[in-house]
Order: structure tokens, then sequence, then C-alpha cells
């Protein structure tokens, strides 16, 4: 089935971002790099032409990144989600990421392990099927890789 789908195209993956990650490009450089995210995922959609669909969604809203995980969270077949600062803080994303079926991959630009203490929990990371952290933008990429494998 795994075949058919990355062969014909009809494996669906969501991206979602949340709070401030719309500013990537502009926002702390030093940190999250100077692409824009806009930018990157024309790239990314150009890439897997053929073998994904792609959807792109950012809220800076917690309710609104919930109600996209329970939208698509038992219709597509991955989710590549950056929960921003929400990662250190929201119990109700981590219950909405056990509640769905589509597996989750966690991802963050920076290596949240190498900065302040309060940013090396994520309440989500158990309930997502990995979190890749430090890799910059292409940690998108790979999480994508990971659930085109399967
Ligand atoms: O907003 C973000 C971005 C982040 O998720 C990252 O992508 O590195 C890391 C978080 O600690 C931070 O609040």
């Amino acid at each position: 089935m795994l075949f058919f789908k990355v062969k014909f195209g009809w494996m669906k993956i969501q991206i979602i971002n949340g709070p401030n990650l719309n500013l990537l490009g502009r926002r702390e450089p030093g940190i999250y790099g100077s692409r824009t995210f806009e930018d990157y995922y024309i790239e990314l959609k150009d890439k897997y032409a053929g073998a994904a669909e792609l959807e792109y969604y950012q809220s800076n809203v917690e309710g609104e990144l919930i109600n996209k995980l329970q939208e698509v969270g038992f219709s597509f077949d991955g989710i590549v989600i950056n929960m921003g600062g929400y990662t250190h803080t929201s119990v109700a994303i981590a219950d909405a990421i056990a509640g769905i079926k589509t597996p989750v991959v966690e991802v963050h630009v920076s290596n949240i392990y190498a900065r302040e203490e309060f940013r090396h929990v994520s309440l989500s990371g158990k309930n997502c099927k990995g979190v890749l952290t430090g890799f910059g933008l292409d940690g998108y990429r790979l999480a994508i890789e990971n659930l085109l494998a399967g």
C-alpha cells in the first residue's frame, strides 16, 4: 500500500507551524537562520511533487493548532509539527497528538537541548513518532523522508 501511495503521489502530509514561526527569516536569525519558511516550503513542494501532497498551516493560536490536528489527524498519512513555545507548555496540544490516528513527527529548527532549561522539556514528544531538533529547516525534510519511508 505504501509503495502505491508513494508511487502515485497519494501520501498526504500536513506541515503545521505554531507561534512565531511565521517570523522565520526575521526572528533571531542567529538561532533560526535567515530564510523564510514560505521560501523553504516552495523548495519542499518542488522536491516532493509526485511523491507527496504537502499542505502547510501556521497559527499563533493554541486552539487553532488543535483544530488543525483534529481536522487532518484521521485522514492524512503524516503530520510534521513545530509547536514553537507550546512544545514546552501545552498539555492540550500533547493530548490532541495522542488522540489522533495520523503519525506525527515533531521538529525544532534549533537544538532545544542546547538552549535554556525550560526548552529541554517537550510535553508532546512522547506522543510523537519521533522528534528532530537542531537540524535547522532541514529537519522538516528529514521528517517528511521518515513519514514517506513508513
Ligand atoms: O518557537 C520556538 C521554536 C522552536 O520550536 C524551534 O523550532 O527551534 C524551539 C522553541 O523552544 C521555541 O519556542
